[in-house]
C-alpha cells in the first residue's frame, strides 16, 4: 500500500485507509518508535552532554502547513544541533506536532506509562544531507535526530505559541498554508538550562514508512500550553482536502511500541 494513505485509527473508522497495524515499510520491525520510558529502568549516560542549539533563538517568518497528518513548519537549515551525545552536527527541516481532542493523552511517547496532551517534534538530519528524503536513504541508524518535547495542560496561556495557535483556523485542509509572524524555535520551547536533561534511544520515524533511522531525544522538562491552546489543534485542523466530507485531526499519534532489547539512558 503507498504510504500517502496511510492514517490513524480514528480516521480508518470513517474513510477506507492503511491503519497503523497494517502500516507497511519497516512499520513492523523491532526498533519502533515511539515508546514508554520506564523511569526505574533507564540508564544513566554521562557522554550525554547537554546540546549545542545554533539559531535557535533566530527571529524569523515562517509559514505554517497542513500536511494532512499534522501541522509542519518548514525550517531553515542554518539552524543547527551538536553535542547532546549525537555523532555529529545535525540541521534543523522541520517541526510538526501530535495532538489529541482530550488533554489526557496526544502525545506519542509516554512516561512511566502517562501520556501528555501533545509533543512536538523538531525534525534534524545530518548536516552533509539537505532534505529529508536525502538522510532515509542513508544506511545508518542515526541519519535523522529528532528532538521531541512533551506538552502538557496549565492555566496559563503561552505567548510563544500564541500566533501559532491563531492562525490554525487559516488552514483547516491538506496543503493550505498560512504565514506566521516572526519568531524563534527558542520562543516555543523550556529554558535552555532546562533542556540538560533528556532521555536518548534508538528508534524510527512515528509515521510511514517507520524507517529505524532515527536518533530520539525525549527532554524530561514539558512545554506548558493553556488547555484552549491544546484544544485549538483537534478543533481547527482537518485531514481532508477543501470539498471533501470533513474529519478533523484527532489522535494523531501512534501507540507506544516494544522496547524489545534497546536501552533507554538518560542525561
Ligand atoms: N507526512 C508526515 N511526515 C511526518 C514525519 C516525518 C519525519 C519524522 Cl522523523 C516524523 S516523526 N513523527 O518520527 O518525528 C514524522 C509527520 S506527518
Ligand atoms: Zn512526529
Amino acid at each position: 500500500v503507498a504510504p500517502e494513505d496511510w492514517c490513524y485509527e480514528s480516521q480508518a473508522k470513517k474513510i477506507s485507509c492503511t491503519e497503523p497495524s497494517k502500516w507497511s515499510g519497516n512499520c513492523q520491525d523491532k526498533q519502533q518508535s515511539p515508546i514508554n520510558i520506564d523511569t526505574k529502568s533507564v540508564l544513566r549516560n554521562d557522554s550525554l552532554k547537554p546540546f549545542q542549539f545554533v539559531n535557535y533563538d533566530k527571529k524569523e517568518a515562517r509559514d505554517i502547513k497542513n500536511n494532512g497528518h499534522s501541522v509542519q513548519v518548514d525550517l531553515s537549515g542554518s539552524i543547527k544541533i551538536s553535542q547532546g551525545g549525537l555523532p555529529g552536527t545535525y540541521k534543523a527541516a522541520a517541526f510538526h506536532l501530535h495532538w489529541s481532542n482530550s488533554v489526557n493523552q496526544g502525545s506519542e511517547h509516554t512516561i512511566d506509562g502517562k501520556s501528555y496532551a501533545m509533543e512536538m517534534h523538531i525534525v534534524h538530519i545530518k548536516d552533509k544531507y539537505s532534505s529529508v528524503s536525502e538522510a532515509l536513504n542513508g544506511d545508518e541508524n542515526n541519519e535523522i535526530a529528532v528532538l521531541g518535547f512533551l506538552i502538557k495542560a496549565s492555566s496559563e496561556k503561552h505567548p510563544g505559541f500564541s500566533n501559532l495557535v491563531e492562525n490554525l483556523k487559516n488552514i483547516p485542509y491538506k496543503s493550505k498554508f498560512a504565514s506566521l509572524k516572526e519568531f524563534s524555535l527558542s520562543d516555543l520551547l523550556p529554558k535552555v538550562d532546562k533542556l540538560k536533561h533528556y532521555y536518548r534511544y534508538q528508534g524510527s520515524l512515528t509515521t510511514p514508512d517507520c524507517q529505524e533511522k532515527v536518533i530520539w531525544t525525549v527532554f524530561q522538562e514539558p512545554i506548558q500550553l493553556h488547555e484552549d491552546q491544546i484544544l485549538e489543534f483537534s478543533k481547527q485542523l482537518f485531514y481532508n482536502k477543501e470539498n471533501e466530507e470533513k474529519m478533523p485531526i484527532i489522535d494523531n499519534f501512534r501507540k507506544t511500541q516494544a522496547l524489545g532489547n534497546r536501552q533507554v539512558y538518560t542525561s
